[in-house]
């Protein structure tokens, strides 16, 4: 289990990246939610030991990182938000020459590893090929294989969807619920299908605070029977954006498709009551006044 007490993190200026985030993450796929600058590629530099929180306690069953990155990094495997590859090696030689770095060691030889590693995220039919010419999927699934060097116990992936397309991601998605079997994978994002796809809990932050810790299922559940679906002009969407929580916004065939969160009041004439989506929970939680953004807010959960 990782855990994470009253972690604070406060840049120079001064910005409070992390305002004080409690979490409890178990085995399995958690995610970690929340829009850009909430605090996340912070939160996963803290965790990959790459940046000292100004206070606070991290602990991976029982294990103070914090004090004690060193003793962490066997069971670490992160991919960053920016993963920095060289474009003109192999495949196969970036690998290796990544596993060196990270001083893996291995009873079969770094070679042998290297190709397994690679057989085990489908890369194996690339191996020759230069990074350069890889899909952006090929490179992220490149750095799972570092991550998973070593069989670590934590992995961290810090906004690794965004830029793959459809096909890639879910391809990714793949690979990233199968590593999560034996481990605690940590996935940071800003994009909501990548939770609802992958994540059995999570939690979302905003404004450096852990706002919510819930599942897909529960925070749909939580807001049923209150989104309404209908149409509207350009003044009437203006209108519904002052005076009610608009969760969604789109040009549907030339026309305004909005849903709204209407838990009391009427419903403007034309709506229909929709199955939320999680889409429609986040957005509301991102919009929630009740969370208050200077002042200290405990963890909530939704729904339990
Ligand atoms: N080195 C730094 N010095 C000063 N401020 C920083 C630094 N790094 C991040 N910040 C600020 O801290 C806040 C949180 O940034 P962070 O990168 O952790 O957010 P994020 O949720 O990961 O967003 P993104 O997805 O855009 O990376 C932001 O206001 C950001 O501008």
């Amino acid at each position: 289990m990782l855990s994470l007490r009253n972690l604070v993190k406060v840049y120079p200026g001064p910005v409070a990246a992390l305002r004080g985030v409690d979490l409890d993450v178990p085995r399995g796929m958690f995610g970690l939610l929340g829009p850009n600058g909430a605090g996340k590629s912070t939160l996963m530099k803290i965790l990959a030991g790459l940046l000292e929180p100004t206070s606070g306690e991290v602990t991976l069953d029982g294990t103070d990182i914090v004090r004690n990155p060193e003793a962490l990094r066997p069971y670490l495997g992160y991919l960053p938000q920016e993963f920095g590859f060289y474009p003109y090696l192999t495949g196969e030689a970036m690998l290796l020459y990544l596993l060196e770095l990270k001083g893996v060691t291995a009873p079969q030889g770094l070679k042998k590893l290297t190709a397994e590693l690679l057989e085990r995220v489908n890369l194996t039919f690339a191996a020759k090929r230069k990074v350069k010419e890889y899909s952006g999927g090929m490179r992220q699934r490149l750095g799972i294989a570092q991550a998973l060097a070593g069989n670590p116990k934590l992995i961290i992936v810090d906004e690794p969807t965004a830029g793959l397309d459809p096909e890639e991601r879910l391809r990714f998605y793949r690979l990233l619920a199968e590593v999560a079997h034996e481990r605690t994978v940590l996935l940071s994002t800003h994009i909501v299908e990548d939770v609802a796809m992958l994540c059995p809990r999570f939690a979302v932050i905003r404004q450096g605070r852990v706002v919510a810790i819930t599942s897909p299922t529960e925070a749909k559940a939580a807001i049923q029977g209150t989104i309404f679906e209908g149409t509207a002009t350009a003044a009437e969407l203006s209108e519904l954006q002052r005076t009610r929580r608009v969760t969604q916004a789109v040009l549907f065939e030339g026309r305004n498709r909005v849903r709204i969160h209407a838990p009391n009041a009427a419903v403007p004439p034309g709506f229909e009551r929709v199955t939320p989506t999680l889409e429609d929970a986040y957005l509301l939680l991102m919009k929630d006044p009740q969370v208050p953004s200077e002042n200290a807010e405990p963890a909530r959960e939704v729904a339990r």
